[in-house]
């Protein structure tokens, strides 16, 4: 099922890492080409290229309110009550996270501090090409929500009735019917419709991916490169074979160009695990999707505990599943991972849904220098300092000294003229 990878050798571990991407250059020249065209054209690009990518006819480009009621009223009552069920965790995880400020006197009479900001605007996409994933709207207007962003910009080319119901559920301010690398290059720049934000949040296939990333160069801040997902798990004598098998499925089923990593000690138990996707992987209503994300994933016999812990941190995983023995020790040496599932109940898809963490995350790699999501994501810090004048005159001649050193005189004469005594 997975291609199988015996004792590998250090050496390769940089290659084994790699993900299946599509030809970066060509991707940065579609994404220009779609940015120039959104720049020049505005809404009617975003009209063009709907209908050229997803066949599908648009005139307005917000849904109104009206539409947005009509649509969340068609949520059955067992879908309501399990999104508030998730609602309430991702509040109360994301509440725990706020800022406490706190002021120092660093030495007497200057005193520093610092408060949290929210970003005023903020885009946050919300993937929809193949599956709806409304969840994706609690994991991003929540934590925005608790942050104080005035602007809640939502852009997805999803339809899905519990896509409204969330959205109105969360506060969201505007919604747009546009998805793909038009919406993020709308995000970014306005339109007559979408208004320019100052931040762009939220996963998406390769195309929204590498948009993200060119608005960044342009000058938009982004959560993050949160690309097609991925599971690594590392298992050991206490891992249950169809468990794991099951925690596979669930990233490879969402997309062809999703990856997932098995890392084990036992030759045994990644045969084991390969009849039980083969089986397992039948009744998926995505099963084609599945396989392909399976042909270029990996299943890797390692030497020892010390090996796997290498490797891992090598892949920096989206998300890192410990089916082992004493996992949360084992979680000590991983320095490289999006969020990290411990045990065997505590299956990837909880974590995906309502457990409560975030499932933005960074991928590709990218857990190496990004964290998920989280309420800081939404919020700028600014610092604050206050000294008195007492103050001023223990800590002026350094400053004055500094900025003389750095032939900044300027800099030392707006010390000094406020000191009574200079030697
Ligand atoms: N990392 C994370 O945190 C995370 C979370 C959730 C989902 N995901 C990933 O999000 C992705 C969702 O992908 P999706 O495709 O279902 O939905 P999507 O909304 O990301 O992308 C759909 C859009 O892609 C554009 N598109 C499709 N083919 C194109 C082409 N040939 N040229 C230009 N644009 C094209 C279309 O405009 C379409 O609207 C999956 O890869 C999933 O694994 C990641
Ligand atoms: N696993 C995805 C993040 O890679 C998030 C998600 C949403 N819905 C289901 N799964
Ligand atoms: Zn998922």
């Amino acid at each position: 099922m997975i291609p199988f990878i015996k004792y590998p050798t250090v050496d390769s571990f940089a290659q084994i890492c790699q993900r299946p991407s599509l030809d970066a250059q060509s991707l940065d020249q579609i994404i220009e080409g779609i940015f120039a065209q959104v720049e020049t054209q505005q809404d009617q690009a975003l009209r063009d290229f709907t209908l050229k990518f997803e066949k599908r006819e648009i005139q307005e480009i917000l849904y109104s309110q009206d539409e947005i009621s009509e649509l969340a009223n068609q949520v059955p009552d067992s879908l309501k009550k399990a999104i508030q069920q998730a609602y309430a965790n991702i509040l109360t995880f994301h509440e725990s996270q706020q800022f406490i400020p706190q002021k120092i006197e660093t030495s007497p009479g200057v005193i520093c501090w610092q408060k949290a900001s929210p970003i005023e605007k903020v885009g946050i996409y919300i993937p929809g090409g193949t599956a709806p994933l409304f969840s994706t709207i609690l994991m991003l207007a929540i934590p925005a929500k608790i942050a104080g962003c005035r602007e809640i910009v939502l852009c997805t080319p999803a339809m899905h009735p519990a896509i409204f119901y969330t959205a109105q559920l969360c506060g969201v301010t505007k919604m747009a019917k546009v998805g793909g690398a038009q919406a993020v290059a709308a995000m970014a720049l306005g339109t007559e419709s979408i208004p320019k934000v100052f931040k762009i949040f939220g996963p998406g296939n390769q195309y929204v991916t590498a948009a993200k990333m060119y608005a960044n160069h342009k000058g938009i801040a982004i959560d993050m490169p949160a690309g097609p997902s991925e599971v690594a798990i590392y298992a050991d004598a206490h891992a249950n074979p169809s468990y794991v098998a099951a925690d596979l499925l669930s990233q490879a089923e969402h997309g062809v160009d999703s990856q997932v990593f098995l890392v084990a000690l036992e030759e045994s138990f990644i045969e084991k695990t390969q009849l039980e996707l083969e089986k397992q992987v039948q009744v998926l209503e995505r099963k084609d999707l599945a396989l392909q994300a399976l042909t270029h994933s990996k299943a890797i016999l390692v030497k020892n505990r010390q090996e796997a812990i290498h490797l891992l941190n090598e892949y920096a995983a989206e998300h890192l599943i410990l089916a082992c023995e004493h996992p949360e020790e084992f979680a000590d040496h991983i320095v490289n991972a999006g969020s990290i599932f411990l045990g065997n109940f505590t299956p990837e898809a909880a974590g995906d849904y309502a457990s409560g963490t975030n499932h933005t995350l960074p991928t590709n790699g990218f857990a190496k220098a990004y964290s998920g999501v989280n309420l800081a994501s939404f919020q700028k810090k600014i610092t604050l300092q206050s000294i008195s004048q007492a103050g001023l005159e223990v800590l002026g001649q350094s400053i004055i000294e500094m900025a003389e050193a750095e032939s900044l005189q300027a800099h030392a004469n707006a010390v000094a003229i406020r000191l009574t005594t200079r030697s």
